[in-house]
Parts: structure tokens; sequence; C-alpha cells
């Protein structure tokens, strides 16, 4: 009699000493650029996309992940903004529950507070391509440049550039256009916060730079347009290109005052930093390689690996493998 019997493991974390070619060899993935907008974009269908829409929101960091899918269409194509490790399972069972189809996992810069949840998403929910932008430098599935447009169904997200909190820092705009959601939704990552905005004392931050990213590329959208920022430390939850045009303390000031605002801060660096910036730029990339692993008992098994975290000044890879096993019974 042969039976099957399959078990999955949908997580399982290895701490393997980074000498070790024998048992995982690594390559480098290459990011792939999508080389025009329309590149994106799964059909042409004029019906209207309906937005579902969740804030999510990670309480160590302050950090908001964000949620959007189209249910308009039957497979629910969905995407995640500026996901966190530390909450992955819960926005994960949230997508399930929801029956939508994860099919992106993006950044809006390379964080320097937490760890992004992309690698971890990558290696649970097979098909998901990462996204940044080609000025962070840092590694992708999809590697996005000013004017591209991110498409979900028939909704889509357009990249607009905001470095000057980082010098890769990115605004998402929800689409311009009768099909697409209205009021428009600006996804600003760190350049713009409520009442408030990125520091800019490290990573390739500049405060002039900054000012003129949000002046020229969010304060240049409809003054309706909903602002969501990746962090609120004082408890807001969104706010409007216009609010922020006239009570943000730092941007609707002349230039000169957000300077002096900007370099007189005074933050402590973030705690997570030092972990965070390596593993965030190292992102994360599903490798195509597969291990064969000898069990204990005998049996073969061959296993997808993911590189998860690899900051280059440690001794330790850290590698997740989604795993399934079938073991045959005679
Ligand atoms: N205390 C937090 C870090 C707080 C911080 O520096 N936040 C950044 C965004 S994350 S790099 C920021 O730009 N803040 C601007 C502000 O005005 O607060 C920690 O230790 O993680």
């Amino acid at each position: 009699m042969l039976r099957i019997q399959s078990l999955q493991i949908s997580s399982f974390f290895a701490t393997l000493p980074s000498r070790s070619p024998s048992l995982i060899s690594i390559s480098k993935a290459s990011a792939t650029r999508l080389r025009s907008p329309m590149a994106y974009h799964a059909t042409s269908s004029g019906a209207t996309g309906k937005l579902l829409f969740r804030q999510l929101f990670e309480k160590e960091s302050s950090t908001y992940t964000y949620l959007l899918a189209d249910v308009s269409r039957p497979e629910k194509p969905a995407l995640l903004i500026d996901p966190v490790d530390k909450t992955l399972d819960r926005d994960l069972l949230l997508i399930q529950e929801l029956g939508l189809k994860l099919i992106y996992a993006m950044n809006t810069h390379v964080h320097a507070d937490h760890v992004t949840g992309t690698g971890l998403i990558k290696g649970k929910v097979p098909g998901v391509k990462s996204i940044i932008s080609r000025a962070s430098n840092a590694k992708a599935d999809l590697v996005v440049e000013p004017g591209d447009k991110i498409y979900f169904g028939d909704l889509f997200l357009e990249v607009r550039p905001t470095p000057g909190h980082t010098c890769g820092c990115v605004t998402y705009v929800t689409g311009d256009g009768p099909d697409q959601p209205q009021p428009r939704m600006a996804f600003t990552g760190d350049a713009l916060l409520i009442r408030g905005c990125g520091r800019t004392d490290f990573q390739g931050g500049s405060s002039p730079q900054l000012y003129k990213s949000v002046h020229s590329q969010i304060f240049t959208l409809p003054k309706e347009t909903l602002v969501y920022p990746a962090h609120d430390y004082r408890g807001f939850t969104v706010s409007t290109v216009g609010e922020e045009m006239q009570y943000n303390p730092r941007l609707a000031k002349d230039e000169e005052t957000f300077k002096n605002i900007m370099e007189n801060l005074n933050l402590s660096y973030p705690k997570m930093m030092e972990i965070a910036v390596p593993a965030n730029m190292d992102t994360i990339v599903q490798d195509d390689r597969r291990i064969t692993y000898l069990l204990e008992s005998g049996y073969k098994t061959t296993l997808p690996v993911t590189r998860l975290v690899c900051p280059k000044e440690r001794r330790h890879v850290r590698v997740a493998v989604s795993l399934t096993v079938v073991i045959e019974l005679r």
C-alpha cells in the first residue's frame, strides 16, 4: 500500500555558519527593472476597479503598513506597502481571510528603524515580487523609477521621487483617472509625516532636497489627496495634502526656516539602525536555487532556499525555508 503524507512547514528558520557552502549555496539575485509603465498592467479593462484598503500598525517602530487590493477582480490582486517583519504573520493572515492574492511587497525606502517584512513574505508566499526604488540601491525583484506605474488589477500606484529623508525615498500615489479611487491617496513613507517629516541626518538625507521633494511632488497633488505616512508617533492616522500645506509645522514654512528646524531636531539614532539598514539594503530576494537535504531517515527532500538577512559584517546567515515534506509509507 502506498500512502502519501504531506506535511507543510510554512516557516522554518535555521542559523547556519556563513561558510557552509556545502549545505546552502546562495547566489546574488539580480534585480529586474520593469521597463515601461505599461509593463505592470495585466489587462486594459475599462471596468471601474474597487479598492480594498487597510491601514495596519506595528507598535514597536510606530510603522504603518498598507494593504491595497482590487476586489473587483476575481483573483483580488493585492499589495503591501512597508510591511514589517514583526507583524507579518498578522498581515498574511488578514490577506488570507480576505481571500486576496498578494502580488507585490513594496517599500517606500530603506528603513532604518525596523526590518522590512519583504523577505519573509517571499519565503512564505511564492510568486510575490518585492519592489523598491532604483535610487535606493537596495536589492529587490523589481526596481522602480519616477513615473512608473505599478498595476494591481485595474488599479495602479504611480511612483513619485521624494528623496531627502533617504536618497531613495519614493511616494506611491494612487492613479489619476475616472476608474481610480477618489480622492487620491499618497503613501509618503518618511518624506512627509502628519504634521512632521522624516529626519535628514543620515542615509543620504538632505533637508533642501526633502523640502524640494515634498513641495514639488506631494504639495502639487490635489489638496483633498489623502496622506498616509509610514510612521506616526502621536496617534494620527491620516491627513490631506491641503492640511499639511497649511499646518505642517516644518514644511509649511519657508526653506530657510525648514533647514534650521531640521538641523536642530536632536533626535537619537534609531535603536535598530545597525541591524535594519544592512538587512533592508540586502533585500531579500527569493533564490531560485534549491538544496537537496538527506534526512536522517534516509529519505531525501528538496527545499527551496530564501536568503533572509545577511548583514555583511555578521558571521551567520539566517535562512528561511518553506518546506513541504512528502513521506511515502509502504
Ligand atoms: N525612536 C525611534 C526612531 C525615531 C525616528 O528617528 N524616526 C525617524 C523615522 S524612522 S528612521 C524620523 O524620521 N523621525 C522624524 C521625527 O521628527 O521624529 C527608534 O529608535 O526606532
